[in-house]
């Protein structure tokens, strides 16, 4: 075994609600490590069948996709799989775990903790994004399964990031800040506007100092597996056999992906997403529009929507991607088709 093999690589898990910021924190640790003269590799893993947030990753860092299911239930398993390949063809100096919005990173370490009996691993920490504005209206309302969920992404936390500050004032921060410390007092919480945080102050935050924390979670496995899957169920990729095995499932999650044959105007367009009904959470997708040359990479997380110009490599077909809770896909459909006819 020549030296490589005998160190243990580290593992850190980016946890967050859909929007929150994840890739915003990937794209800023991929250029620490690169600055680090580290060599990183990522795990993105996405509930629908495309992977946008890999087009701001950049092409030379090794990138292993997990697509069409959510790692804490219907690929899970999969997981151990894709670290060790990632392992063995790229040798990374570290490795980032980008989850989907939706999963529950309880599930996320207990498959990472799992594969480092096999594999030499070191889970450094799970870091959760916040989203500071959609919490805090969660936090008002104090109910719905994505407030349980983001409570339990926050538990789950060694790191917190509560992002996009800019969207509240002082006050909800301070509120913010004493209701996340409350939920989760052993995590280091850092306020942040497009996840710009201290990054060394961050990674050295590793899970060998939160070992109460662990254990009192380790303490109720039960509580956390079932509060949290039973309301949270994709609707496709599902399997009998997903089931009975992690007892894991998020029905409710709907994900609608789009081709569009052509360009479209972006006003309309605008329009379409400002009247997008308030169960559609998250909205991404690469854009041509008919009055402008270049194409566009569109975000939309919790009403507000952004716009990024990009130049994709190869042939990247006109797609969007909505993920939400029982919306009507027959009008989202209807509305995407009228905009193909403008
Ligand atoms: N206003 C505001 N927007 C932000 C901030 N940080 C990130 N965003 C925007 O939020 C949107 C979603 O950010 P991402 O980093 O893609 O979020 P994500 O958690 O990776 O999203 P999923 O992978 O879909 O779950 C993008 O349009 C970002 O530019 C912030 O601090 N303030």
């Amino acid at each position: 075994m020549n030296e490589q093999q005998n160190k243990a690589v580290p593992i850190y898990i980016l946890s967050g609600f859909l929007g929150s910021g994840k890739t915003t924190l990937l794209k800023r640790l991929i250029q620490n490590f690169q600055h680090l003269n580290l060599k990183p590799a990522v795990i993105m893993n996405e509930i629908g069948d495309v992977n946008l947030d890999g087009l701001l990753v950049e092409e030379q860092v090794p990138m292993s996709e997990m697509l069409g299911g959510c790692i804490c239930c219907s690929i899970r398993g999969d997981l151990g799989l894709e670290i060790a390949n990632l392992i063995q063809s790229e040798s990374p100096d570290v490795i980032v775990v980008e989850s989907t919005g939706i999963a529950n990173p309880m599930e996320i370490l207990d498959a990472v903790t799992e594969t480092s009996l096999y594999m030499m691993l070191e889970l450094k920490s799970v870091i959760t994004v916040v989203d500071a504005a959609h919490l805090f209206d969660l936090y008002k309302e104090q109910k719905g399964k994505t407030y349980r969920l983001m409570q339990e992404q926050i538990r789950c936390a060694d790191v917190l990031i509560l992002n996009k500050t800019d969207r509240v004032s002082s006050e909800q921060i301070d509120e913010l800040k004493q209701t996340i410390s409350r939920w989760n007092p052993f995590a280091l919480l850092q306020p942040a506007v497009q996840c710009d945080v201290d990054l060394g102050l961050l990674l050295t935050n590793d899970r060998t100092q939160h070992t109460v924390a662990v254990s009192q979670e380790q303490e109720h496995p039960d509580l956390h597996h079932h509060e949290h899957h039973e309301h949270y169920e994709h609707d496709h990729h599902h399997t009998d056999h997903d089931h009975v095995h992690h007892h894991v499932s998020h029905d409710h999650v709907m994900v609608y992906t789009h081709y569009f044959t052509g360009p479209i105007d972006s006003t309309a367009f605008e329009a379409f997403i400002a009247e997008l009904p308030r169960e559609v959470y998250r909205g991404k997708g690469i854009l041509s529009f008919t009055d402008t040359s270049s194409r566009f990479l569109f975000q939309y997380a919790y009403r507000e929507l952004d716009f990024i110009k990009i130049d994709p490599q190869g042939q990247v077909q006109d797609v969007a991607v909505f993920i939400g809770e029982h919306f009507d896909k027959t009008v989202l459909i209807d509305r995407l088709k009228a905009l193909e006819l403008n």
